[in-house]
């Protein structure tokens, strides 16, 4: 049998505990010169823990971490973490439009003459050879906005990249397909192969198992905090490691569907904003509808508009048949409509407040009687509502922003959904969601539906559009390309219509595929 190659970063017993409760446990890992691997696991199994330990911003309580075979002093320090080789990209990396490639990329490491120029010419040269290494063609003289998105979206990639010692450090990638569009994925996955030739180790997180099993070489899974297997990709399959992740089979991910009312809940008449050009909305009483496309044609837009939280610059829109005057959140809200943002530990949750606050909010008055709050029967709502949405850890008083980032989904979806809205607007709502959570999200959004709440999702996951909506509209360019329903929905039919927007070339790449 062939030696493996020499492990770049190797973890011993590496353990980290919040108050009384372990979240990374006794982890034994090696990260190889040439590999890349995948870290898989529910949300809270560990994963994040394990990247902030490797940074250097959590002090681990127990283990010990070799680089190159030398034990590290811990706890690390950020600086330290990146003196050691280690960079990390995480998925919504900034990129500022009106910059170059240049300036994106090397903004605060320029190097500068004894006058404190900055040497120009040099920085471009290095950006030139930075992005052939990773397979990349954009002029470092361009402003990013003039980037076709999927490369635009990988500025932050070249960026992380850069921070790599010649001898081989270990990149950690988070996520990094979730904002990205199909060609952009494809893109990236080529540019970790050339990380990988280069000799350093790629730590890929993903809960998309289909892109672990595309790109990975080997794959550790985390319960609980517990390293429960590291396995070679090419000895496994997607059944194995959803077993190994939750200790059992998936069972069935998506809920039957019920035939929609009648009556038209939400009604939106020729919407323009900044990308969305003259589009119609109507949703009807248990009726799930679907707005996709591929990035950048409005369709992350849309819910906002609908309630009024991005300016509209035209349309008109009416709930239960009664037109609202000036669409704006607060009046939205009062027509009963909820709006549940993608970004949304920032924009629809308090992280400093408990979960029972953040479930409670919007419903507080409901446990005042005689002018007093009674604390008893929040206390019970709050507890049925955390084992309805499976939020994990199952404590109220736990602050939102220490849970992993599913269950923070899981506690803003409780504090939207509870008080069945008439509309509920959500914006990618299983966005970092494990697999078990996700089938658990699908089926509070059609129990809300069957319940008369309509429903729009704007996403950019084909198959669970496909299979949770009635309807799914496909925005070109913001505007109304096709409607697909009934037998015509299919994943592969939204694939098809959202690339027909494409450029030239972008179609030939695969599209991005189901993840669970
Ligand atoms: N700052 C903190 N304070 C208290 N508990 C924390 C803190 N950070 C994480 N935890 C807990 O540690 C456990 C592991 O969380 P972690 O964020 O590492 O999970 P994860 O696998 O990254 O999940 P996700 O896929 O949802 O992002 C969870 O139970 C979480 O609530």
């Amino acid at each position: 049998m062939s030696t493996p190659p020499a492990a770049v970063v190797a973890l011993s017993g590496l353990g980290k505990r919040f108050g009384a409760v372990w979240a990374l446990r006794d982890l034994h890992m090696e990260l190889r010169a040439g590999e890349v691997h995948a870290l898989i696991g529910q949300n809270g199994s560990g994963k994040s823990t394990l990247i902030k330990t490797l940074a250097g911003y959590h002090e681990p309580d127990e283990g010990s971490i070799a680089v190159h075979g030398e034990p590290v002093r811990l706890p690390l320090l950020p600086r330290e973490s990146a003196r050691l080789g280690m960079a990390f990209l995480h998925q919504d990396a900034p990129v500022a439009p009106a910059l170059t490639v240049t300036e994106n990329i090397r903004v605060g490491r320029y190097e500068h003459r004894a006058l404190g120029r900055i040497r120009w010419r040099r920085e471009r040269e290095r950006v030139r050879a930075l992005l052939a290494s990773v397979g990349l063609t954009a002029d470092p003289d361009q402003p990013a906005s003039r980037l076709p998105l999927a490369e635009r979206a990988l500025l932050g990639f070249a960026t992380a990249v850069q921070a790599l010692p010649e001898r081989g450090g270990v990149l950690v990638l988070d996520e990094p397909t979730a904002c990205l569009p199909p060609s952009g994925a494809q893109l990236l996955f080529r540019a970790v192969r050339k990380v990988t030739a280069a000799g350093s180790a790629v730590l890929f997180v993903s809960h998309r198992l289909d892109e672990v099993m595309a790109v990975s070489d080997r794959v550790s899974v985390l319960r609980d905090g517990l390293h429960v297997a590291t396995v070679e990709t090419a000895q496994t399959d997607r059944d194995e490691l959803v077993r190994l992740m939750l200790g059992r089979d998936a069972g069935r991910v998506y809920p039957d569907r019920e035939p929609p009312g009648t009556d038209v809940v939400l009604a939106a008449e020729n919407v323009s904003g900044r990308l969305v050009q003259g589009v119609d909305v109507r949703i009807r009483s248990g009726e799930v509808v679907g707005i996709t496309g591929l990035v950048g044609m409005g369709q992350d837009e849309l819910p906002y508009l609908l309630y009024g939280a991005l300016p509209l610059r035209s349309g008109r829109v009416s709930v239960d048949g009664t037109p609202v005057d000036r669409v704006g959140p607060r009046r939205m809200r009062a027509a009963g409509v909820a709006l549940l943002p993608a970004d949304r530990a920032r924009a629809s949750g308090a992280p400093g407040a408990t979960v029972g606050e953040n479930m409670t909010l919007p419903v507080l008055d409901r446990f005042f009687t005689g002018g007093r709050l009674r604390h008893a029967r929040e206390r019970s709502a709050v507890r049925g509502l955390i084992t309805r949405y499976d939020v994990r850890p199952p404590r109220p008083g736990q602050r939102l922003g220490a849970l992993s980032g599913g269950n923070q989904q899981k506690v803003l979806l409780a504090k939207w959904l509870q008080d069945s809205p008439r509309v509920v607007l959500l914006h990618e709502p299983t966005h970092g969601v494990d697999i078990a959570s996700r089938a658990h999200i699908f089926r509070i959004i059609r129990a809300a539906a069957d319940a008369g709440t309509g429903v729009l999702i704007a996403s950019s996951e084909y198959e669970d559009l496909a299979s949770l909506c009635d309807r799914v509209l496909v925005l070109h360019h913001g505007r109304p390309g096709a409607e697909l329903s009934g037998a015509g929905l299919t994943e592969d039919a939204l694939t098809r219509s959202c690339l027909l927007a494409a450029p030239p070339g972008a179609a030939t790449t695969a599209p991005r595929k189901d993840h669970g």
